[in-house]
């Protein structure tokens, strides 16, 4: 099996499930097992970043919090419960100690908030924070003002304040601290960013932003409507969902990295932090079965603003306020997550035409009406011509909902999804009077794909839809045949579809996507990558679904199983090394996650 990565990984960067994620809603930061904040883009989750240790090392940028002397990882850590707000504890020779990290609700600029607190005993500390602007590259001036420490270099300043007792000073281009703590002692350490040419930000109280982070969060895993088993891993997921959202816009990313490797040492590097329509309609579905309105009318309001203009223009993701423009290029000072060079900013595929987005956004406007989010007059007419340009389009081949980078294919999960596309119209028009439109017109263009797709994109002899058509291919997106509705679970050609999905693709019991063999090189790429995670969930999702509820509960409680400590998943999974691989925490798997946990336990269990 060669696309599942094989050797000894260089053992030269944290894992990646060492980390944990805290967020603003809107930019994020990962916080390592040893204290250390290794990856932060201000002021967005698209802007440069200043701390990109992650991708190179320390010199990168970082801020490291942690008892004086301890190299290694904490003792534990946990996110405070229903929060982003996380705690990281050291038990020393001398005694313990919390570092609480947060970023709290922006109010004019963005703080990081990291309060440390002795438990027990006393213990000294020390902060290294190396700043380096622009994704590791610009190191700051540094200057004192008012008994703090101000950043600046281009158009990026930063403030960092901590109670007067605490001296900092500068060395190698790092500011430092050190302080002891006894127990019930704290001392707190703001980092503000602002635009250089502004004034001096205001000063954040870190204990009210901690007080007020914890409420709100709290309030908003109560609206929570999952009451089913797994529900704190369902409840993670949400949270993560909604870390990832860009609150000004409603616009949700992908992820919160780029270029965290689908394979160690491998080209498959990519940069997640813009908004993809597939992943974020697919993050509205959950979103809304969770009972989460707020945020699925912010999002649907984003998207009928982002594919406004001509229906052919439709980008299949865009920035995080629509941006249509994100071009691909490599940062050659990075040498990469574990020497897994390039390091890539912006997205080569926003280019790509993926005729499955249509059908998850015209699935998503169904989804929308269903959950009585109040009606935007012109959905409806953005809907039609959507139809109408996919009716001119639809028998092209493309680059699929992978985005391949190889020649564009007939995909057949593509094709499929022109059928959601269709049948969604048509049951809206059914069932709605008032909607105009041609119904007969969305009925054959619905029944002609249908038939396409059963006579070019099935494989009688071997009893399986394939990958694309003609091709002995196969594909984990076929999985999702029953939960579109394209053909009722227990058709033979659904079962016989999952059944050889799974001989093939499966690794460990885990999914990859697709093969990255070298023979049929789909995806135009070298090399190979990890199980998908979220193909995983929908194996899951597909066994249930055909009464083999058994096998669904044993894959989905493995699937639960990788999420980091704190509850975290990547995109893909490496079952020989045992480790997480690809861009984290990413929304796809948590999609995945929280889809099946719906799907598996939530006509039963769940409230
Ligand atoms: O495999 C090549 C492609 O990989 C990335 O795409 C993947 O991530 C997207 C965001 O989560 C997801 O929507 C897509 O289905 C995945 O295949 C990458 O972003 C592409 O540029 C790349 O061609």
């Amino acid at each position: 099996m060669a696309s599942v990565p094989a050797g000894n990984p260089p053992d030269v960067h944290r894992p990646i499930e060492d980390y944990a994620l805290i967020g603003d809603h809107q930019t994020s930061a990962l916080v390592s097992r040893d204290g250390s904040i290794d990856w932060l883009c201000l002021p967005r989750f698209d802007s440069a970043a200043c701390f990109a240790a992650l991708l190179g090392d320390e010199e990168n940028g970082h801020w490291r919090i942690a008892p004086k002397g301890e190299d290694g990882p904490c003792t534990r850590r946990a996110y405070r419960p229903r929060s982003l707000v996380l705690d990281t504890v050291w038990e020393t020779a001398t005694g313990t100690v919390r570092v609480t990290d947060l970023m709290p609700q922006r109010d004019r600029c963005p703080d990081v908030v990291r309060i440390v607190e002795g438990l027990d005993g006393e213990v000294t500390m020390r902060s290294t924070l190396r700043l380096r602007f622009d994704y590791g590259s610009v190191i700051p001036w540094m200057r004192r003002s008012d008994g703090h420490r101000v950043a600046v270099a281009g158009p990026d300043s930063m403030w960092l304040r901590s109670e007067p007792e605490v001296r900092t000073w500068g060395k190698d281009f790092g500011t430092h601290a050190e302080f002891t703590v006894g127990k019930g002692e704290k001392v707190a350490f703001v980092l503000t960013w602002h635009p250089s040419h502004e004034p001096r930000p205001p000063q954040c109280d870190p204990h009210k932003a901690l007080a007020d982070s914890l409420e709100d969060w709290q309030a908003w895993a109560d609206r929570c409507r999952y009451k089913g088993p797994y529900a704190d891993a369902v409840l993670r997921s949400l949270i993560t969902l909604k870390a990832l959202t860009y609150a000004p816009t409603g616009g949700i990313v992908a992820a919160a990295t780029t270029s965290l490797p689908e394979e160690i040492g491998g080209v498959r590097n990519w940069d997640y932090r813009y908004c993809w329509l597939r992943d974020s309609t697919l993050t509205l579905g959950v979103l809304l079965a969770a009972g989460y309105h707020e945020e699925a009318k912010a999002w649907r309001d984003w998207l009928l603003r982002a594919v406004a203009g001509s229906p052919g223009d439709l980008q299949i993701m865009y920035g995080l306020a629509g941006e249509r423009r994100i071009p691909e290029y490599e940062l050659p000072w990075l040498p990469g997550y574990a020497d897994s060079p390039p390091v890539r900013i912006g997205n080569e595929a926003v280019q790509q035409l993926q005729l499955d987005v249509y059908g998850e956004v015209v699935d998503s406007f169904m989804l929308a009406r269903q959950a009585g989010l109040p009606p935007k007059p012109h959905a409806w007419q953005v809907q039609l011509r959507l139809l109408e340009f996919l009716e001119s389009v639809w028998r092209q081949p493309d680059s699929g909902l992978w985005e391949v980078r190889g020649p564009r294919r007939h995909f057949v999960h593509s094709k499929i999804m022109v059928w959601v596309a269709a049948d969604r119209t048509v049951r809206a028009l059914e069932a709605d009077p008032r909607l105009r439109g041609d119904i007969n017109r969305w009925r054959a263009m619905r029944d002609a794909v249908h038939r396409e797709v059963c006579e070019r994109g099935y494989d009688p002899e071997r009893g399986t839809f394939t990958q694309s058509y003609g091709s002995r291919e196969l594909d984990a997106a076929l999985l999702l045949i029953p939960r579109v509705g394209f053909l009722p679970p227990h058709d033979p050609r659904v079962t016989g579809t999952i059944e050889a999905v799974r001989k093939e693709l499966a690794h460990d019991g885990f999914l990859r996507r697709y093969s990255t063999d070298d023979e049929t090189n789909v995806d135009g790429l070298p090399g190979g990558e990890g199980a998908f995670l979220a193909c995983s969930f929908w194996l899951a999702d597909a066994l249930h679904l055909t009464g083999r509820t058994q096998e669904a509960r044993e894959l989905f409680e493995r699937l639960v199983g990788l999420c980091n400590d704190v509850g975290l998943l990547a995109e893909e999974y490496d079952p020989v090394h045992r480790r997480q691989l690809g861009n984290f925490p990413q929304a796809f798997s948590h999609i995945g996650l929280v889809g099946a946990a719906f799907t598996l336990f939530g006509t039963e269990e769940a409230g």
